[in-house]
């Protein structure tokens, strides 16, 4: 029965008119499962191997075993093919001139979560009009990450909406918990089934606790309702995911990457067990949203990197081939993010080389 059919069979009269949804409220449209999907854009067997590879690569770094540093980089958002990929290109032949020190692993977000209403992602709306074709953004935004596997790249995704993650995680190196999700057991029971390393990042409100209360319940097995490849309602058992990581990103009291920030995360983790494995996200809260100031707060991580402190592993830029943002609406400038400002591609391989000569005291 449709929802409209639903709603018409159980009207109220007016007085409990606040009790019952208008037919227009609801209303739902077919979409492919996440197995058509995988079907009609299959990741190749090369390309699964090399995913594989890569997790395993980033596995050793946040584990300790591999002295590199781990830097997801990237846009905030992806919204247009050819400036993405143009990044992708110039992101791979940076990769190839400090692989020996950095891991590069670009930012494919199609997601975007919102603090309250704004453009959701490439996912929701491809053509950034609010029409919302969200058949075609899973589709666009599947091509588009095997695109970026193609130049060899490892990908980085915020998982938001539980149901997307089938249509995407076979294709991912590393997966965030955003500051808006951390919280959520919903999103800790599809970490635990995830087979890849996942960062949960800190609240937006600054809060550690729920971060490390996410990676204690996500390394657990879990029982839950979900769906299966085919989209059907199913009993979803998982076995608990050990690949997971505290990410800082700030909160509304301001930064968290200074060495006291860092130590009283360390002594968190620590008092609940967990091992200590921080990825510092340079941009929101930690630098304001000023691109500008993301190379300050990465050179804050190095400088106590380089001083001994072995629990910073990771980093996280927000960068596209130019500086700064732009509103939808008017005509868009090529390669500028519409969701936070980003670091342009010139600061950012400056940086990210810079980076590179500093780790060289440790690999
Ligand atoms: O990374 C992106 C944003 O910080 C996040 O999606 C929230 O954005 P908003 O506060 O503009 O909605
Ligand atoms: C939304 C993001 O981060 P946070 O959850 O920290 O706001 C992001 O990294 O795009």
């Amino acid at each position: 029965m449709s929802v409209a059919a639903t709603t018409r069979s159980t009207q109220k009269p007016a007085t409990d008119l606040h009790l019952v949804a208008p037919p227009t409220r609801r209303q739902t449209q077919p979409l492919p499962s996440a197995a058509q999907l995988r079907e009609q854009l299959p990741l190749t067997p090369h390309l699964a191997r090399q995913v594989q590879q890569k997790r395993h690569a980033i596995r050793a770094i946040l584990d300790g075993h591999d002295p590199r540093l781990l830097v997801v980089v990237g846009p905030c958002s992806l919204h247009d093919e050819k400036a993405v990929l143009e990044y992708a290109e110039r992101l791979a032949a940076l990769s190839q001139r400090v692989g020996d020190r950095l891991l590069l692993v670009m930012r494919a977000y199609v997601e975007k979560p919102r603090t309250t209403v704004g453009w959701k992602g490439l996912v929701y709306d491809p053509a950034l009009d609010g029409s919302g074709d969200m058949a075609e953004g899973l589709r666009l935004s599947r091509q588009l990450m095997l695109k970026l596997l193609e130049r060899g790249l490892p990908l980085a995704t915020e998982l938001l909406q539980p149901m997307l993650a089938g249509y995407f995680d076979d294709l991912l190196g590393w997966a965030a918990i955003g500051a808006r999700t951390s919280e959520s057991q919903v999103h800790r029971e599809l970490v635990s089934g995830l087979d890849l390393p996942v960062g949960f990042k800190n609240g937006t409100d600054g809060s550690l606790g729920i971060a490390c209360d996410a990676m204690r319940s996500a390394a657990h097995a879990h029982q839950h309702f979900g769906v299966d490849g085919q989209g059907r309602p199913a009993l979803v058992q998982t076995g608990g995911n050990p690949d997971t990581h505290l990410v800082l990103r700030g909160g509304h009291a301001g930064p968290n990457h200074d060495a006291a920030s860092i130590a009283r995360a360390r002594a968190e983790l620590e008092g609940q067990g967990i091992e200590p494995k921080i990825m510092v996200d340079c941009s929101h809260a930690n630098s304001g949203k000023n691109p500008h100031r993301q190379p300050e707060v990465l050179r804050s991580v190095l400088d106590q990197r380089l001083a001994g402190d072995g629990s910073l592993r990771a980093v996280m830029l927000e960068s596209h081939l130019f500086d700064g943002a732009q509103s939808l609406g008017g005509e868009l400038r090529y390669g500028v993010s519409i969701t936070d400002a980003c670091l342009g591609w010139e600061g950012t391989e400056r940086l990210l080389v810079e980076a590179a000569v500093r780790m060289r005291h440790l690999v």
